[in-house]
């Protein structure tokens, strides 16, 4: 192609080589027919003018300074992808669906389209992210309040949290953004603490889970349509993974939970499963499977890790067997010999545990024994290693499972999954395989084995 272009430069003065073609599948949220543009981009100006913009220009004018201050400081300088191309959408008032890996920074900008919208001197509730779980909504609720400083309440309302003291904290003082999961931002709103009529921005993190959620799908259905009206605020929904994306958008508008110009802001569509994991398995029995994971630990030398481990079935439960949490974390703290903390995470647990649990997380170097409720959301930038000690149920768990690690933007730092399975599971994740666009390279025992001996 070199030579090519060299000889038609000499024969033709003036001839320059063509643009390359960027292909984009655009799916219009309106009545239009999905196409498909083709444009010539200039690669060199496209990724200068990418490199030079930071976080304040994309957000100039629109994000009061404070916050843009407070963001530097905590280390928020340049956008990360999605940030980039999803904030001139949001700040412009926009609904958007947010669909992008896991650890893209996707908190980060429909915060900052919260914090653009609410009226700082307004006393009166202007905001509300809805989570799916208590973890999650710690870890935002932690970040709004780095990002909002003093300048605004954020207020928690999570499961397992003082929802009566905290009613006659609203009434008295109405916070600007509440953070909250459905069941307890329902018992307040059923109680009359609030009501949703003044929202001016909806967001619903991992809305993929909360809809999949036989429990929470009807009261998320009237948050979006009978406690507020799409109409009267901005709707911002954000996962890493929103299977049928177009039936998804489609309903969106059929019922009225987004204006019917909801943008689906998409990134890295081919490639959903962030490129810098490493993923690897091991085939070995079930009775295999705890010497495995010692010796996979003692190999590894993780960072900070953690087990993902399956939910205990009623049938292992009724027969009385511990939970395989508790064996391994047990195993882990008899025969684990490196200077790690060994914590455990599950539903099961009471409130004030887990609580216990996720901040002692935080701190220091951990191996997290967990089922899947550690797997959405959850960002612990130093976790080094995933192992999935049991097959996850579907390739959504195993992205959301494997994107727990790898968790720093700009840092190709790799970082890796390991899963264990049993010779009959191997199709299933060569199914996972295909369907995420993943390599998973074997590992083999005897080779583990000689290594550790
Ligand atoms: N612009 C930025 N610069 C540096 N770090 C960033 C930036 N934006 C986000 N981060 C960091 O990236 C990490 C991942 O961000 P975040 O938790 O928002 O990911 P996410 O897209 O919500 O992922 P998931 O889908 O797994 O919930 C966090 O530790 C966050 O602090």
């Amino acid at each position: 192609m070199a030579v090519a272009v060299a000889m038609a430069a000499a024969v033709f003065p003036g001839y320059a080589p063509p643009l390359p073609t960027t292909t984009f599948n655009i799916t219009p949220t309106t009545h239009l027919a999905p196409f498909t543009l083709r444009l010539r981009v200039r690669p060199r100006r496209a990724a200068a003018a990418a490199a030079a913009t930071t976080l304040r220009e994309v957000c100039a004018g629109r994000v009061p300074d404070h916050v843009l201050q407070r963001a530097e400081e905590v280390g928020y300088v340049m956008p990360t992808e999605v940030q980039e191309q999803s904030l001139p959408l949001l700040l412009s008032g926009q609904d958007c669906v947010l669909h992008a890996q896991t650890g893209s920074g996707k908190t980060l900008a429909y915060l900052l389209s919260v914090f653009s919208t609410i009226d700082f001197n307004r006393s009166s509730v202007q905001a509300l992210v809805v989570v799916p779980t208590r973890e999650l909504g710690i870890q935002v609720t932690k970040v709004a309040r780095l990002l909002a400083a003093k300048a605004c309440t954020v207020m928690a309302l999570l499961d397992g949290g003082m929802l009566k003291r905290q009613k006659s904290w609203v009434k008295a003082e109405p916070p600007a953004v509440i953070v909250a999961t459905v069941p307890s931002l329902c018992q307040m709103v059923e109680r009359r603490a609030f009501t949703l009529q003044s929202i001016r921005v909806l967001v619903i993190d991992e809305v993929d889970f909360i809809f999949g959620s036989s429990k929470q799908v009807s009261s998320l259905r009237k948050i979006l349509t009978s406690y507020s009206a799409a109409a009267s605020r901005q709707t911002i929904f954000a996962s890493a993974s929103i299977p049928q994306h177009n039936r998804f958008l489609h309903d969106c508008i059929q019922h009225k939970w987004t204006k019917s110009d909801v943008v689906h802001v998409h990134v890295n569509p081919v490639h959903p499963m962030p490129s810098h994991l490493c993923h690897k398995y091991v085939i070995c029995t079930k009775k295999e499977r705890l010497h495995v994971l010692l010796s996979l630990l003692e190999r590894d030398a993780p960072k900070s890790a953690i087990i993902f481990v399956a939910e205990q079935s009623e049938r292992s439960k009724k027969a009385g067997n511990p939970p395989s949490t508790s064996v391994i974390v047990e195993l882990l703290r008899n025969s684990y010999k490196g200077s790690l903390d060994v914590l455990l995470l599950e539903e099961d647990m009471n409130f004030n545990a887990r609580a216990a649990s996720f901040s002692e997380v935080k701190g220091r170097g951990f191996m997290l024994v967990s089922t899947d409720i550690a797997s959405r959301g959850f960002d612990l930038p130093q976790t080094s290693h995933i192992y999935n000690f049991d097959l996850p149920k579907t390739a959504t768990d195993y992205l959301h499972r494997a994107g727990r690690t790898g968790r720093e933007p700009f840092s190709r730092l790799e970082c890796s999954v390991t899963t264990l399975i049993t010779e009959d599971e191997h199709f299933v994740l060569q199914r996972f395989q295909n369907e995420l666009k993943f390599h998973c390279e074997e590992l083999h025992l005897e080779s583990m084995f000689t290594l550790t001996s």
